[in-house]
């Protein structure tokens, strides 16, 4: 009775990772798991998959379902009696360098199973194998394993990396809006200091880069125990040589390359792939754009009045969830309102500089995502959402490029000097160029030499085609990552470091790092929209309200709003992480006269003293409003703004409606012991559409205190 079975353990959830075992079951007697030093840290597994081997290239897979911690029972989904019974009860034991799963089955038909000598690799190490759930990864995972699958030449290959290794965990169970400035200060918090992280916004899953295999050792026996966003944070080792990382990109690039090209046919030109990635919705005629956003805003909202419904199914249901609605809408959903500008509204556009399908050196946007295969840069001729005058220095910059002695930077390589040009190009017409540069080891002399040539050749532009540039910045920059750096820093070769923008009647500089609605017409209706709704709020017998203005960019929104409601505001207090975007607030509250106001820098969810200065206020009233990154906020402010008894009033504006749902089930569900004080209800809605043939929408929402909640509450 030999077979070969393939294990995968995943332990507990608030345990240690998911590994992949692979092993020779010799007889049926015992199954015994030799652990090499990453399982020290194991815990009985509560989950394990379990796969036999047909032949060369076939597998059947069975669950094994923990019972407990003392034992499990298997269920053979392809029954098999020559290999195990149907169903077995298996008794775990577990030493400290041993796992040791025996039969103990009452049926006592078929003694236990051993499988001995088996080595150990990490289930990630060779695939993508995200979810211990999707049958296809775990096959996938199988089949890079076969080559190596007699028991008697194993070994641990994470020890056997050779030359290049890179020391990585993978932690899994991390959402995928976290980002990498989370998970960094999640390690620190724990203790393990300030640690390399990479992660896509795609993943729910990140790398964690460290020097050593005791500095491994260490950070997996930190994270025990550890959640993030209330889910255990699950580490596996992911060592991996440069050399193999990087046949395993290139394999996947291929493989999504071929992908991506067959998908929709060959019938596609390269511009209607690029119009397609960048401004999805081209196809459709605008009005039927919006009904697509429409829709879309109406499922999300609707789906988060389920859920409120879900978490008040056996106590205090408020009006709002309560109430039979056809619609099944949380409130009054308006009309979505359409861009003043559909083309070429683009204020900011970060353009790769690479080559084009022929290999000539191009300036523009990357067809496909480098990873996905497709590297070619197309030039933003076409590209609907992109202004004039930002193609106009596109192209130039491209004529400098192929005129210049330094080749473009590839992405493989890692060879090339010239990387990006951003262009912000503001609707009051100044312009900011910043221009992106690899060092690749030439001295200071060359690099400022192609500084000055690179400042004289824009000036001389800018006056040859009436171009406003008003700043001109290099970030000479050796990372890896494919954007311009917020570490880096910039250095001015033309101009100030700053240019500016006018909205509403206001003027606001704005530095390279700060954040500034990507169009300009359009975030002026969505602030109009707030100005309306705050109006409304403000009641003329009271004391003028306090406006907090969280995640304040550069103060737009709070500086907007206090002149359109004529300076009727008792105070403006703006909150925000970005250092340059403080700065600026500061000079724009002052550029427009906004005598009233205070920038707080850092987290906003560590910078809630503004709110709590207001906690039992009864003067006048405040109003909170909150424009956060495509995430939302983190939970504490949620919570803060509940426990804020003063503010009766909150605006959301966001970018991600699906993201931001789950700030909003926080901010109306029930009290609990997190989530104390007086829900919030949402009142009204409305989306505006900041962005023309793309998929994203900002979305406003009014919620108020729900005044009936204490005494209806049963
Ligand atoms: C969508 S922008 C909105 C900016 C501004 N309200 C506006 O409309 O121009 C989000 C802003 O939040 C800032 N931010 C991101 N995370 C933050 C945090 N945890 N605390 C405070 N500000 C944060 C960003 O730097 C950025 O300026």
């Amino acid at each position: 009775m030999f077979t070969t079975l393939f294990l995968v353990f995943s332990t507990s959830s608030h345990r240690i990772g998911t590994r992949v075992l692979r092993g020779l079951c010799v007889n049926k007697t015992k199954l015994l798991v030799q652990k090499n030093i990453i399982v020290k840290s194991y815990v009985v597994p509560t989950y394990i998959k379990l796969y036999e081997k047909k032949g060369e290239r076939s597998y059947s897979m069975s669950s094994l379902n923990v019972n407990e911690k003392i034992g499990i029972d298997i269920k053979l989904e392809n029954e098999n009696e020559d290999i195990l019974p149907t169903t077995k009860k298996l008794k775990i034991e577990k030493s400290d360098d041993t796992v040791i799963i025996e039969n103990c089955s009452d049926t006592g038909s078929v003694d236990p199973i051993i499988i001995k000598d088996i080595s150990m690799i990490d289930e990630t190490s060779n695939n993508n194998n995200d979810n211990n759930n999707n049958n296809n990864n775990d096959n996938d995972n199988l089949e890079e394993n076969t080559d190596n699958n007699d028991a008697s030449t194993s070994t641990n290959v994470k020890d056997d990396l050779g030359e290049g290794i890179q020391y990585r965990l993978r932690m899994k169970n991390v959402p995928k809006f976290a980002s990498v400035k989370m998970i960094k200060d999640l390690l620190a918090k724990n203790g393990c200091g300030s640690l390399n992280v990479k992660k896509s916004p795609k993943w729910n899953y990140c790398f964690v880069q460290l020097k050593s295999r005791e500095q491994q050792l260490e950070v997996i026996e930190k994270l025990k125990d550890v959640t993030l966003k209330n889910k255990a944070i699950i580490v596996t080792v992911d060592n991996i040589t440069e050399k193999e990382r990087q046949l395993l990109f290139d394999n996947k690039r291929e493989a999504n390359k071929e992908r991506l090209l067959n998908e929709q046919g060959e019938q596609r030109s390269p511009e209607e792939l690029l119009a397609d990635q960048t401004t999805p919705l081209h196809r459709l005629p605008y009005s039927e754009q919006l009904k697509f956003k429409d829709d879309g805003i109406k499922k999300s909202l609707s789906t988060f009045r389920n859920k409120i419904k879900e978490l008040t199914k056996d106590r205090y249901r408020p009006n709002w969830v309560a109430e039979e609605v056809e619609s099944n809408l949380p409130c009054e959903v308006r009309t979505i309102i359409s861009s003043p500008i559909l083309e070429g509204y683009r204020n900011k556009c970060e353009f790769t500089i690479g080559k084009n399908l022929n290999g000539e050196k191009t300036v523009g946007f990357l067809l496909g995502a480098y990873k996905d295969g497709l590297n070619a840069v197309l030039e933003p001729e076409k590209s609907l959402n992109v202004s004039e005058v930002a193609k106009k220095i596109a192209t130039a910059m491209q004529t400098y490029v192929r005129k210049s002695e330094y080749d473009v930077y590839d992405r493989k390589t890692k060879q090339g000097n010239w990387r990006l040009t951003s262009v912000r190009s503001q609707a009051c017409g100044d312009i900011m160029i910043i221009v992106q540069f690899h060092p690749q080891g030439l001295t200071e002399d060359q690099i400022n030499k192609e500084k000055l040539s690179l400042a004289e050749y824009f000036e001389s532009l800018a006056k040859e085609e009436r171009i406003n540039l008003k700043s001109l910045l290099v970030q000479v920059y050796d990372g890896v990552s494919d954007c311009i750096s917020d570490k880096y820093p910039y250095e001015v070769i033309y101009g100030d470091s700053f240019i500016h923008e006018e909205m509403m009647g206001c003027r606001f500089r704005i530095s390279p790092r700060a954040f500034f609605q990507t169009n300009t017409l359009a975030a002026q209706v969505l602030y109009e929209k707030c100005s309306e709704y705050i109006k409304d709020l403000c009641n003329p017998d009271k004391p003028p309200p306090v406006l907090i203005d969280m995640c304040c960019g550069t103060g737009t929104i709070g500086i907007c709003l206090s002149k359109a409601l004529g300076n009727k505001i008792e105070k403006v207090i703006g909150i925000e992480i970005c250092e340059e975007a403080v700065e600026d607030a500061k000079i724009n509250a002052t550029l427009n006269e906004i005598k009233n106001s205070e920038y707080i820098l850092g987290p906003v969810e560590k910078n809630l003293r503004a709110l709590n200065n207001y906690n039992n206020s009864t003067a006048g009233t405040v109003i909170a409003i909150v424009d956060p990154p495509r995430a939302g906020v983190h939970k504490n402010v949620i919570k803060a703004l509940r426990n804020c008894q003063a503010i009766d009033y909150f605006l959301y504006i966001s970018c991600d409606y699906n993201l931001a749902t789950q700030n909003f089930i926080d901010l109306c569900r029930p009290s609990t012991n997190a989530f104390t004080g007086i829900p919030f209800k949402p009142v009204r809605a409305v989306g505006v559409d900041l962005f023309p043939h793309a998929k994203q929408v900002e979305l406003l929402i009014e919620f108020h205190r729900d005044e009936n909640y204490s005494t209806n509450e049963s």
